[in-house]
């Protein structure tokens, strides 16, 4: 199994790119992806964010103004790496599960499919009927 990274600025093709992966049938561990599930409100990253940004950050309904949070971390390389500190552990726990449980649901599909091949080759029933 390959395992391969795409990283890249800000529009420089990182989606367009992991479509065409998807497409021939990769599994995609979304970085972006997660970064917005973990920031939820009442998460862990969520409660980090507040501490060190403040409320003012929040909209109404208590999710971030992504927006305004942009604004002010685009703009300043150490309020860019404060809430890397916030998110980036959750953000890396979520990938590497997710790389473990894609790791053995390959391995798992691959053992089958050597399994069957040895049945052919040897002539023998496979008893799973592959
Ligand atoms: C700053 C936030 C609120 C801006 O949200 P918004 O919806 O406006 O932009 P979006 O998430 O689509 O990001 C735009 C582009 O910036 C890149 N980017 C986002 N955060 C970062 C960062 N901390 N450092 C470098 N690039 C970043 C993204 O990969 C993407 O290419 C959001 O990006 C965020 O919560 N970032 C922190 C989490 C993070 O580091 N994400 C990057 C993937 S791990
Ligand atoms: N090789 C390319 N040539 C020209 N345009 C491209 C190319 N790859 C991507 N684009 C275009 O550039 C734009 C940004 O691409 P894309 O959304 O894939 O970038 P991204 O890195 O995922 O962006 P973001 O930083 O917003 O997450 C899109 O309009 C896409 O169609």
């Amino acid at each position: 199994m390959f395992l391969v990274g795409l990283t890249g600025g800000i529009a420089s093709g990182k989606s367009t790119v992991s479509n065409i992966f998807a497409k021939l049938g990769c599994p995609i561990v979304d970085a972006d992806k997660i970064a917005r599930e973990v920031v939820q409100p009442g998460k862990p990253a969520w409660h980090l964010i507040m501490k060190h940004f403040g409320r003012n950050i929040l909209l109404s309904d208590g999710t971030i103004d992504r927006p305004k949070l942009g604004s002010i971390i685009f703009a300043d390389e150490s309020k860019r790496k404060l809430l890397n500190s916030c998110t980036h552990p959750y953000i890396q726990r979520e990938m590497l599960w997710q790389i473990f449980k894609y790791f053995f649901q390959v391995k798992f599909y691959s053992t089958k499919v050597s399994q069957r091949s040895s049945f052919y080759y040897s002539g023998c029933p496979s008893p799973a009927g592959w």
